[in-house]
């Protein structure tokens, strides 16, 4: 027997996609305990617990390294779990993989389009693969071409199309099945910023319509943006769970600082700056000071003498959080 296919309504895409949810899941979309992964001596996943709920968007940030897009494969069923205990869509991957397949949608980080064939084609191949009809095959196209905007390129080949133009295309044929769950590992790394936004704009309809999304990102501008929830990793573990609103009253004080003194060596000058308000961190270009009053913070740090080539007072932000918690900014 092939792969279960899901039902399908047809759809008023203009109204937003119409995707259906084949079965309930009653708890958990995905429910994972002391999960661990293990490539030889690498522990890649050191005993992780992750709750995703049903038509929630939930992020795994975290520096290159961090076991990220391990977590992933393990809940993409594509990667055996090497401990712990893990359910997607309350089902073990180590003895229902095809029946969570069929259910799942998977956006991977680097585009696997078939670049022979044209923007429709890739859909319907696709489709086919997972069993429907040629018919529903030929009327899901239709809607998600329109759902990604593409539908004016129906019949280019791959091979013409923008970066974000792939990207659209990719996440279309990741929804062929209806999913229930969608998987992104890095949706929009290496996309312009109106690619980006695009994107965003697509994946929150999806949530709207009711998909449950699970995404990976360096972007913290595209966490805060689309997740309910996120974990951040780092060296195999979950170092802090929240939504981004908690993790930043958290972890950080209201506002930030940032002065720019001019020079290579800013050391003697977080020096400088420390009691003044809360913590000081020191990046290549600048130091950064927490402070609930980010304007008092400037004034004090005049005050002693310290008066910077440039200063600005800015709202904390996850990238702060993320500063904090694994000692790194973004991309590392
Ligand atoms: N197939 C593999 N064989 C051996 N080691 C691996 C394998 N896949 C991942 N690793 C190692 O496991 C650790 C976690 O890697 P993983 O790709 O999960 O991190 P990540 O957080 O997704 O990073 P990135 O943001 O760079 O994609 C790294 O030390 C990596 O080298």
């Amino acid at each position: 027997m092939g792969l279960q296919v899901v039902k399908f309504r047809a759809g008023a895409f203009g109204m937003g996609p119409p995707w259906i949810s084949v079965a309930g899941v009653a708890g958990s979309m995905v429910c994972a305990q002391g999960l661990r992964k293990g490539f030889g001596d690498v522990e890649a996943v050191k005993g992780i617990d992750v709750d995703v709920r049903r038509g929630e968007v939930f992020g795994f940030l975290g520096p290159n390294g961090a076991g990220k897009s391990s977590t992933m494969r393990m809940i993409a069923t594509t990667s055996p779990v090497s401990g712990g205990t893990l359910r997607v869509l309350d089902m073990d991957p180590a003895t229902h993989g095809p029946q969570i397949r069929a259910r799942l949608g998977v956006c991977p980080q680097d585009d696997t389009l078939d670049t022979e064939l044209s923007v429709r084609e890739n859909l319907t191949v696709y489709g086919r693969y997972f069993g429907l009809s040629r018919a529903r095959v030929r009327m899901r196209a239709d809607e998600l071409l329109d759902f990604v905007r593409l539908t004016d390129r129906a019949t280019s080949r791959v091979d013409q199309l923008s970066g974000g133009m792939r990207r659209r295309l990719t996440i279309a044929r990741s929804l062929v099945n209806a999913p229930d769950l969608l998987l992104l590992d890095e949706p929009t790394t290496g996309l312009d910023p109106q690619a980006r936004h695009t994107l965003w704009d697509q994946l929150y309809r999806l949530k709207h319509s009711g998909v449950t999304q699970i995404l990976t990102t360096h972007y913290m501008d595209e966490a805060e943006q689309l997740c309910d929830r996120l974990v951040v990793m780092d060296h195999g573990r979950i170092v802090a769970e929240g939504t981004p609103a908690e993790l930043i009253s958290r972890y950080c004080t209201r506002e930030v600082a940032e002065l720019r003194f001019g020079v290579v060596d800013h050391e003697p000058y977080a020096a400088g700056l420390q009691g003044i308000a809360g913590r000081v961190e020191v990046l290549p270009d600048r130091v950064l000071l927490y402070a609930d009053d980010g304007e008092a913070a400037l004034a004090a740090a005049h005050h002693r003498g310290l008066t910077p080539t440039s200063g600005l007072v800015r709202r904390a932000s996850l990238e702060d959080v993320f500063l904090h918690l694994t000692g790194r900014t973004l991309v590392d």
